[in-house]
């Protein structure tokens, strides 16, 4: 048995817990960060080469977390001496007299996020190649873009361990046993940490049995589907397109979001914001597709350049809470065992700004950011702690 105590153990090297370690090891803590899967990897919720950046939301709470986090992004760019965003503004679609289109319009106001309104002829005119639906507001918030994932993930983690962390892959923690140091087995070592951080994505619940506790998170499979330009090119990020979000498509619908052809040249990232539910170690067996017919319909509406049947599909998955607002919390009953948990599908932008949070709770400080929205005590009878 290893004699060594960390200061931090981190289990689960996603955005999330990979941004945690970073943080822990530049505040000179003794950190381990450790890994199920063989890095890198593809079964979790952080890779593939894209992700949206911005501030427009309906919640004051997570653009004002935004504020901080593009500046934390600037600085993690210059640390790893790579380009991880790039600017494309972001062009938000919805009902114009909806509470969520409203809402994001008046937070984006509130807060001086630069911001462009399109009127319908302003619209007609700029965005060529996409159709406003009837009755739809549209603006553009000016600051957003894309966030290279997969690069940036490999960044943190090499930063992390420049640091002096130390990052153990191929490793799936099987055994947590609370107590003023915390026992962390895996199938071939036992670990020892004053504290533990929980990152583990859609198996968090896997994780939080062994503490006692578990919170009302469901996994879903998203299909991320890329579709192909009529004409190679139009809606491309070398044009200057935006990544956008089409809020309720149709009465009772998720969210349709794209980001502009870059990754894989002449398709475009079309997803649909939800999917069907499935068990994490099973993911390949859900093959549920009627996200992609809700897709289809709306390409073939709104998006005319784009053939209207995916050229590629991948999968990724969401693990999703009932308020689809993030878990940032100690547990319940031990405060040394820190969860991070139900990203709920938007959590990448935040990443730094979470990591730094989760590392503040882990080092026993005052988090820098308000975390009420995020504490486990508002599921209530939703959780429930098996202690
Ligand atoms: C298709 C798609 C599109 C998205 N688009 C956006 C977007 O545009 N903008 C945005 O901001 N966000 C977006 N998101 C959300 C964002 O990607 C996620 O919120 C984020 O990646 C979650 O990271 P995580 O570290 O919590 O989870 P994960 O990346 O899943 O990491 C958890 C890690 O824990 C490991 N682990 C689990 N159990 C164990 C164990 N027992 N032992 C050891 N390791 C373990 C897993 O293997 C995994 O590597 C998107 C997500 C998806 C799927
Ligand atoms: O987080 C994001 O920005 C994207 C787009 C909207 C839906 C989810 N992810």
């Amino acid at each position: 048995m290893s004699s060594k105590v960390f200061d931090c153990i981190v289990i689960g090297a996603g955005i999330q817990g990979s941004c945690t370690a970073y943080q822990l090891a530049k505040n000179k803590q003794k950190t381990l960060l450790l890994e199920q899967f063989v890095l890198p990897h593809s079964r979790g919720s952080s890779h593939g080469q894209t992700r949206i950046i911005r501030k427009a939301y309906e919640e004051d709470f997570y653009t004002q977390m935004m504020q901080e986090s593009y500046e934390l992004w600037a600085e993690l760019e210059k640390e790893a001496g790579v380009e991880l965003y790039r600017r494309t503004g972001l062009l938000v679609m919805g009902p114009e007299k909806s509470e969520g289109f409203s809402k994001l319009k008046d937070t984006m106001q509130r807060h001086k996020i630069p911001t462009v309104f399109l009127e319908k002829q302003e619209f007609n005119e700029h965005i060529s190649n996409v159709n406003l639906s009837e009755g739809n507001g549209a603006l553009i918030d000016t600051f957003a873009g894309v966030l290279y994932a997969e690069r940036s993930l490999q960044a943190v983690q090499r930063l992390f361990q420049c640091s002096g962390g130390v990052l153990k892959d191929g490793q799936t923690v099987t055994g947590v046993s609370p107590g003023a140091v915390v026992t962390v087995s895996t199938g071939s070592a036992v670990y020892r940490g004053k504290s533990v951080v929980i990152t583990a994505g859609p198996w968090a619940n896997t994780l939080l049995a062994h503490a006692g506790l578990q919170l009302p998170l469901k996994v879903v499979k998203i299909n991320v589907c890329y579709w192909k330009e009529k004409i190679p090119g139009t809606y491309s990020v070398d044009q200057s397109f935006p990544c956008f979000i089409q809020m309720e498509p149709k009465e009772g619908e998720y969210d349709i979001y794209g980001l502009p052809s870059n990754e894989y040249p002449g398709l475009m990232k079309v997803c649909y914001h939800m999917g069907s539910e499935t068990d994490p170690d099973e993911r390949d067996k859900q093959t549920d597709r009627g996200d992609i017919d809700i897709l289809a319909r709306y390409v073939t509406r709104c998006l005319p350049g784009l053939v209207p049947a995916p050229a590629v599909v991948e999968s990724c998955m969401y693990t999703v809470t009932p308020d689809h607002h993030f878990v940032l919390d100690s547990h319940p009953s031990y405060g040394n065992i820190i969860i991070g948990a139900g990203f709920s599908g938007h959590g990448f932008k935040f990443s730094p700004i979470i990591g730094k949070v989760l590392s503040q709770l882990a080092m026993g400080q005052v988090p820098s950011h308000d975390l009420s929205p995020f504490r486990i005590q508002r599921f209530q009878s939703q959780s429930k702690s098996s202690l």
